[in-house]
């Protein structure tokens, strides 16, 4: 093939000199960020850099000044690794997430951070509130809910008794996939390891082609990944993350059953955030067990016309109340409106923790 060098060469030459100045302005960026943080070092002795207000406002503002060609999901993802970048020259961020390695919540956290994080696996969702209360990490990252199964109960249980407070949310489109090894006899598959949420969301798949193979739930989909890969008559439903991480092919590709198949994940941590302008609020609500209680605490939401979006009830573990609400809305509880609801609900509640406010997720 013949190009047309003369143009091409000169293309590549406006190339370099582009690259030098995007590799000029990010380095100036990274010496910003560092004086920054000298900044809250002398305010603030042992305090942490990271801000995930501002983070969320800088990706706002970036997807909303792009206009192309690149998409602005791509951008903001190239900022957020700049960012990551900028912030773990100060200190690398330390995340404790639900493992092993390779499951959707390390991919949510990375999403989240980006890749500079230090991000560690955990055996259990109430060992990163764990790591998070102890000190040993900043942040923990651990599911909440799936838009095709609904609410992970382990999560909402684990904030009754911690003290840890929501820093931010990360919702992540969940593609599953039908993984073998290269030893695996495709045509014999008798067996598939999998998650029982991942099971529940690829069901009607798995009934339509493989109706006759065990269904064998274990703990994570990187660990159905992990086992497949000694055992020639198996298969595994898992994500990209596993599949990359043990080598596996994909012998189907997404075959959940909805393909709008998400989950939303929440950051844990120890800071109350500020205002990012696009924030939402979690509580947890127990009420006295009497007629109406459901209607006196919804009441003030809908008359300071706040956007509720999400409510759960838990059966309360302390034995006092019989149940307590999980409720998420739109707002930030320093916001005024949000303030004068939230002392209302106070009032006619018998108890009411704030779980948090934070930015509503950006990517
Ligand atoms: C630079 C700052 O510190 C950190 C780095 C940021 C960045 O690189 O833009 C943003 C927020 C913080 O996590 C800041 O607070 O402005």
């Amino acid at each position: 093939m013949t190009e047309p060098s003369v143009s091409l060469e000169a293309l590549r030459q406006r190339i370099d000199a582009l690259d030098n100045d995007i590799l000029r302005l990010i380095s100036e960026r990274a010496a910003c960020a560092q004086e920054v943080a000298a900044i809250k070092a002398e305010h603030e002795p042992g305090g942490v850099f990271y801000r995930p207000e501002r983070e969320a406002q800088v990706l706002r503002r970036v997807m909303e000044l792009n206009h192309g060609p690149l998409d602005s999901e791509e951008m903001a993802r190239l900022f957020r690794e700049i960012m990551s970048a900028c912030l773990a020259l100060e200190q690398p961020v330390k995340v404790a997430y639900l493992g092993p390695e390779g499951t959707f919540t390390q991919q949510a956290a990375l999403k989240h951070f980006g890749e500079s994080a230090i991000s560690l696996p955990m055996a259990a969702i109430d060992e990163v509130f764990r790591e998070v209360e102890a000190g040993a990490v900043n942040y923990g990252v651990v599911p909440v809910e799936n838009s095709t199964e609904g609410v992970i109960n382990h999560t909402l249980d684990s904030f009754m008794d911690s003290s840890l407070r929501i820093c931010g949310e990360v919702v992540l489109r969940i593609h599953h996939h039908l993984l073998v090894s290269e030893t695996t006899r495709r045509d014999k598959v008798s067996r598939i390891y999998s998650h029982p949420q991942s099971f529940a969301q690829c069901r009607k798949w798995i009934d339509a082609h493989f109706p006759q193979a065990e269904r064998v739930p274990v703990s994570s989909n990187a660990e159905a990944a992990r086992l497949v890969k000694t055992e020639w008559h198996s298969a595994a439903i898992a994500g990209d993350m596993a599949a990359k991480l043990y080598g596996l092919a994909r012998l189907a590709e997404k075959i959940e059953d909805r393909p709008d198949n998400s989950t939303r994940f929440l950051i844990i941590g120890n800071q109350d955030v500020p205002v990012s302008g696009e924030d939402k609020t979690s509580l947890v609500v127990a009420m006295r067990n009497q007629p109406g209680a459901l209607h006196d605490l919804l009441e003030p939401f809908h008359r300071h016309q706040i956007d509720m979006t999400r409510l759960e009830t838990r059966p309360s573990r302390s034995g006092v109340w019989n149940y307590v609400f999980f409720i998420d809305f739109k707002g930030h509880r320093d916001e005024p409106r949000v303030a004068a609801m939230l002392e209302e609900v106070k009032l006619r509640a018998a108890d009411v923790k704030v779980l948090g406010s934070y930015p509503a997720g950006v990517l």
